[in-house]
């Protein structure tokens, strides 16, 4: 079966990448994308329509999923246009405050929705690994870098703060220090946190864990956006066959 998907943010630099995966495989097709100002563009053969479209496209062409790498505000409405019509939607834009993630989550009780804040498998492995290393090294020095292009709007990156979440849920740790700047010796507990927006580096995210003898380094590297769009097309596939409720990306790769 061919899953129908409906593609948002489509001229982005992600939804272009998720158009590029869709097209190059034959389990899914891409029924419609738009973007808010498309100016008349084509990808790989699908034409970019316009966002305000959005309702009426979803009604007329039957996607049997969205995905979605907008931003915040608009991910939410797409969210609720797609729980309005019944249609699963999958999103990994970033950046969501608590009222935002709230509505995402209501959204579930009506449609499957699946939010991963990265895609790609191998941060994946690293979620899994993470809290390990902390539960085997108490009382070590912990310490999160990420890096990202100049054009990311939002910090810590989500899949930062992802991995925080799992840092702390596995550890005795204070406060996170975002950065430190003048007089800011470290305490024993703190989890520092360092955002660098550099270029075009598509993402990087590394965790330190050290004493006074020796460090430990787990890093991601992602070469190529390809990564993320991949992991998103497995996820809007897999998902189309799901019922209303929230799921994340380990739900995908478990199966
Ligand atoms: N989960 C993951 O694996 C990954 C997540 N991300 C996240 O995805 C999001 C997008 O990233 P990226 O592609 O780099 O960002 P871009 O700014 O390149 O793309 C976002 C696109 O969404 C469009 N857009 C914004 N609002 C709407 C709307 N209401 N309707 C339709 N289109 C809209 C923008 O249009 P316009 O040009 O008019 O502003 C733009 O084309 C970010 O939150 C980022 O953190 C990124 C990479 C991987
Ligand atoms: O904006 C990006 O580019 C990315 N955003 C995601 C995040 O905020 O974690 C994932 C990836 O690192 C690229």
């Amino acid at each position: 079966m061919t899953v129908r998907l409906g593609v948002t943010g489509a001229t982005g630099r992600m939804g272009r990448e998720v158009i590029a995966a869709a097209a190059g495989r034959e389990d899914c097709e891409v029924a419609f994308a738009v973007n808010r100002d498309p100016a008349g563009e084509t990808i790989e053969g699908v034409d970019i329509e316009p966002a305000a479209e959005f309702d009426s496209l979803v009604a007329d062409r039957e996607p049997a999923a969205v995905i979605d790498f907008t931003g915040p505000e608009s991910a939410v409405d797409y969210a609720r246009a797609c729980a309005d019509a019944g249609v699963a939607f999958v999103t990994g834009t970033t950046g969501f405050d608590d009222d935002e993630y709230e509505a995402l989550e209501d959204a579930s009780e009506e449609i499957p929705v699946l939010h991963a804040p990265n895609f790609a498998r191998g941060v994946q492995a690293l979620l899994n690994v993470v809290g390990e290393a902390v539960r085997n090294l108490p009382g070590y020095d912990v310490e999160l870098v990420e890096t990202h292009h100049n054009a990311k709007r939002d910090a810590p990156s989500g899949t930062a703060n992802r991995l925080l979440e799992e840092i702390e849920a596995n550890g005795d740790f204070g406060e996170r220090v975002h950065g430190r700047e003048g007089e800011a010796p470290r305490s024993e507990s703190e989890i520092g946190v360092h955002a660098l927006r550099a270029g075009n580096v598509t993402g990087e995210h590394e965790i330190v864990l050290a004493d006074n003898h020796e460090e430990v380094r787990l890093t991601h590297r992602a070469e190529d956006r390809g990564v993320f769009a991949a992991g998103a097309v497995d996820a809007a596939v897999w998902i189309a066959g799901q019922k209303a409720g929230w799921y994340d990306f380990a739900d995908v790769i478990g199966e």
